[in-house]
């Protein structure tokens, strides 16, 4: 027999390699690849694989929709998310399952066996030759901890060990790295790792947040009566550090003035409080984080080089949620479920089994807030559990749509003109209806996006 043929188109370059390796080798399947340069499946002649997988992102190159290119090629496609949330939901609402770009093989599997099922080609009990690798019984990866501080991936784990070697050295750290990445547990991490400044204060201070008429006095301290207000001896940051770790957060938001002012007292500790005439060493280990590029700004003319030498000693980058991997946004998730589900229920509550396109959206969402989106995600996802006892796809679909995704409103110019409410929800009902309540095929006779379509239903109540 021969190798069936499957083909991929689809930009993720390791998307093949991924493929080959959920699917069963004994079968063999041949992979034909098409991508950008080369020759690509647009053409209207009927495709020679038995199988297609397919990014949906092609779709909106081609003036088609995804049931015209099934028409015309014969052959089941599986529609690839590309890990946007908009297509996520669009999609996973509608009678097509889209498999998330880092799918893993049991989503895979779930993916391959409802589509060639519905397939005329294939059918119920259609011999496909081609399945997926039985699911190897393996323990979920360790999450490993430090603190509360959690984490899986190797880059991860790298970063920990690092911040453990440099943070034993009393060398200036920076810490870039994204919103919400956990730079803070970094900076802890980092301070704790020193073998004298460990047992001193930790003074963390937001630099985004300084009044320039009070730099000097919260940075330098003062003594009582040096101005109007100053009505005690205040010590100041650098002296509240003393012994200890000043950690500098969005040390990119400090003004150009301020810069210099630091720097000098950095450069060989010693401060004058306002007010006194009197200088004071000081001593401490210098930790700052930015999520700034501070880069660009030093070409800019924003950012100083002569203080970035002074703070960046020691760079340590704290990876996005993305770039961590799929795997540790599924570990997280579901240790930050847990903990939501013991801080809200009244009493002990079990993580249940999160249903499968629950996960698929958490494999597949970029998470642009990083650690800091995903326990807020988690956290909605848990209270609406202890809510309803279930978890309702469409309702937690739309709990988890961001704040920017206007996940309420469809943009009106892809709604027709309709006079009436109530025209338009018969109108709706009627096209439904025309076409056996199937959401896509009435989506595209309507001429909507599948999105719009369950926007819609919803909001006259013809959604189940
Ligand atoms: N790996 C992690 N494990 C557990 N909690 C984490 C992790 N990373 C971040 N968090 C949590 O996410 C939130 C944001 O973390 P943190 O404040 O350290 O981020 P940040 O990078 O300093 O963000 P920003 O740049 O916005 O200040 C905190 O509540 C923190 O406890």
């Amino acid at each position: 027999m021969n190798p069936i043929q499957i083909l991929v188109w689809e930009g993720q370059h390791d998307f093949a390699k991924r493929l080959e390796r959920c699917l069963n080798r004994e079968d063999s399947p041949e992979i034909l690849r098409y991508d950008e340069e080369a020759e690509h499946p647009s053409s209207d002649a009927p495709m020679e694989a038995e199988i297609a997988f397919i990014s949906t992102s092609a779709l909106r190159r081609y003036d088609r929709n995804h049931l015209a290119w099934e028409r015309i090629q014969g052959i089941p496609v599986i529609w690839v998310g590309s890990g946007d949330q908009s297509v996520y939901t669009a999609t996973s609402v509608s009678d097509r399952v889209v498999l998330p770009a880092y799918f893993n093989c049991a989503s895979l599997e779930a993916v391959l066996r409802h589509t060639l099922r519905s397939s005329p080609r294939f059918g119920e009990n259609a011999q496909t030759g081609i399945s997926v690798e039985p699911e190897k019984p393996h323990a979920e990866l360790p999450l490993h901890k430090e603190g509360s501080f959690l984490y899986q991936a190797a880059c991860m784990q790298q970063l920990v060990a690092n911040s453990r070697l440099y943070g034993a050295l009393s060398v200036s750290v920076l810490i870039r790295g994204g919103s919400g990445t956990g730079k803070e547990h970094i900076a802890r991490m980092v301070a704790d790792a020193h073998p004298e400044y460990r047992n001193g204060p930790f003074v963390a201070v937001n630099c985004a947040a300084i009044p320039d008429t009070l730099f000097e006095s919260m940075f330098f301290g003062h003594i009582k009566g040096s101005f109007t207000g100053a009505v005690r001896d205040h010590t100041g940051y650098f002296r509240d550090a003393h012994k200890g770790t000043l950690y500098l957060d969005e040390i990119g938001d400090l003004p150009f003035s301020q810069q210099v002012k630091l720097l000098r007292a950095l450069d060989d500790g010693m401060i004058h409080p306002v007010g006194s005439s009197e200088a004071i060493k000081t001593d401490f280990r210098l930790v700052t984080a930015t999520n700034r590029p501070l880069n660009r700004m030093i070409q800019e003319g924003t950012f100083r080089l002569d203080f970035y030498h002074r703070i960046a000693v020691v760079e340590l980058y704290v990876p996005t949620l993305q770039e961590r991997g799929p795997e540790e946004k599924h570990l997280l998730f579901n240790a930050a479920m847990r903990q939501s589900l013991n801080l809200y229920a009244q009493e002990v509550c079990e993580l249940p089994d999160l249903p499968l396109w629950l996960k698929e959206w958490v494999f597949s969402y970029s998470f642009p807030g990083n650690v800091r989106e995903l326990y807020n995600k988690a956290a909605r996802m848990a209270a609406y559990y202890l809510g309803h006892h279930r978890f309702e796809q469409a309702e937690c679909l739309h709990l988890l749509c961001t704040e920017a995704m206007e996940c309420e409103t469809p943009e009106q110019d892809e709604l027709p003109d309709f006079s009436s409410r109530t025209e338009e929800r018969s109108q709706v009902l009627q096209a439904l209806e025309k076409n056996q309540w199937r959401r896509s095929e009435t989506a595209d006779a309507l001429g909507w996006s599948r999105k719009t379509l369950w926007l819609k239903m919803k909001k006259y109540g013809l959604s189940d």
